[in-house]
C-alpha cells in the first residue's frame, strides 16, 4: 500500500460501489427467487473473521455460542440484552458489507423489553434477528423440556418488534421462531408461524424439524413464507446439507454450531498436547502475523497508511 497522505477530502469522494444498509443487503438476497442464504454459526470476533475469510454472503450470530464464549455458560437463558447486543455489534462491524443475522431469544422479557431489545440490535447493524415463544428462562431449541408461552404473549413480542421496527423506520429482518414443535406438536407450531406471519414476522422458523419429511410439508404448509432452518447437527433434527434444504423451498440456513463445535476439539487436543508434551504442536503456517491477519491487521496498516500515520511507516514491515 502506497506510504502517500491522501489529499484532504478525498474520502469523501463518492464509494466505487453503491453503500447500503446490511439489513437491505439481506432483504435484497431474500428477494431472489429459491435463493437459499446459508449462514455459518459465529460466536465472537475471530470465528466472524474466519468466516469472512472463506467469504460467506451472511453471517449468523448464535446465542448459544454467544453464552458461551462470552460468559462460560450453556444455552439455558443466561446471556442478556447487554451481552447479546454488544457481541453482535463487535461482529456486525467487522465487515458491514456482510448481513448478520442475530439470535434474540425470547426478546429478553415483556413488550417494551422486546421493543428495546429491537432498538438496540437496529443501532447495532444487525441486519436480521430471530425471537422466539419459550419461557423467558428458555433453553437451548435442541434440549429436552422445553416449555412456550401461550400464543398471546408470543404475538405481542412479535407485535411489539414489528412496532419497533417501523418506528425506527428500518427493514432489519424480523423471523419468527416457535419452539412448539416439542411440547405441542407439528399443527400447533405452524399456526403459530401463521399467526407470526400475520403479526408481521417477515420469515418464519420451525425449531427443531424432527425429520426430513417435516421439513417438506413445512414449506408447503407456509408457502409462500420464507422459512429459516436451523442445522444444529446431533440435535433434535437429522442432518440435511444445504443443498438438500434448497431443494426443499428453505430461504436462509443457519449452522449454529459450526465454528464453535471444531474449536473446542480443535483447542482441547491442543491443550492436552501441552499438557502431556509440553508443546502446542500447531502448524508452522501458524505465525502470529498469519492469525493477525485474519483479524484485518493488512486494513489497519492501509488505514494507518492513508491518513498518513507513522505506526507502520518505515518500520519493520509486518
Ligand atoms: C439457534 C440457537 O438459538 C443458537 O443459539 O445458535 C440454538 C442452538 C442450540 O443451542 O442448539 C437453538 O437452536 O436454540
Amino acid at each position: 500500500m502506497a506510504d502517500e497522505i491522501l489529499p484532504i477530502g478525498s474520502h469523501y469522494a463518492e464509494p466505487p460501489n453503491e453503500i447500503i444498509p446490511a439489513s437491505t443487503k439481506l432483504r435484497r438476497l431474500l428477494d431472489i427467487p429459491g435463493h437459499l442464504i446459508v449462514c455459518p454459526g459465529v460466536y465472537d470476533g475471530f470465528s466472524a473473521r474466519v468466516a469472512l475469510e472463506v467469504g460467506f454472503e451472511c453471517l449468523y450470530m448464535t446465542g448459544a455460542g454467544t453464552t458461551a464464549s462470552r460468559l462460560g455458560h450453556a444455552d439455558l437463558g443466561i446471556a442478556q440484552l447487554a451481552d447479546m447486543r454488544a457481541h453482535a455489534e463487535m461482529i456486525a462491524s467487522l465487515d458491514r458489507s456482510v448481513p448478520l443475522i442475530a439470535d434474540m431469544d425470547t426478546g429478553f422479557g415483556a413488550p417494551i423489553m422486546v421493543a428495546r431489545s429491537v432498538a438496540e440490535y437496529v443501532r447495532a447493524g444487525v441486519a436480521g434477528f430471530h425471537i422466539e415463544d419459550q419461557l423467558l428462562n428458555k433453553r437451548c431449541g435442541h434440549l429436552d423440556g422445553k416449555e412456550v408461552v401461550d400464543l398471546d404473549t408470543y404475538l405481542a413480542r412479535i407485535r411489539a418488534a414489528r412496532e419497533a421496527i417501523t418506528r425506527y423506520g428500518s427493514d432489519i429482518v424480523l423471523i419468527g421462531r416457535t419452539d412448539a414443535l416439542q411440547q405441542h406438536g407439528y399443527d400447533e407450531a405452524v399456526m403459530r408461524l401463521k399467526a407470526a406471519r400475520d403479526a408481521g414476522a417477515d420469515v418464519g422458523q420451525l425449531e427443531g424439524i424432527t425429520s426430513r419429511e417435516m421439513g417438506w410439508q413445512a414449506v408447503k404448509d407456509l408457502a409462500p413464507f420464507p422459512l429459516l432452518l436451523n442445522m444444529v447437527e446431533h440435535g433434535a433434527s437429522p442432518i440435511i446439507p444445504a443443498e438438500e434444504a434448497q431443494a426443499m423451498g428453505f430461504r436462509i440456513m443457519i449452522f449454529s454450531f459450526a465454528s464453535l463445535a471444531p474449536a473446542y476439539k480443535a483447542i482441547k487436543s491442543t491443550l492436552e498436547k501441552v499438557k502431556k508434551e509440553g508443546v502446542t504442536g500447531t502448524s508452522k503456517d501458524l505465525t502470529p502475523k498469519r492469525l493477525f491477519d485474519v483479524c484485518g491487521m493488512q486494513e489497519s496498516i492501509e488505514i494507518d497508511n492513508l491518513a498518513g500515520g507513522s505506526s507502520f511507516k518505515g518500520r519493520a514491515r509486518l
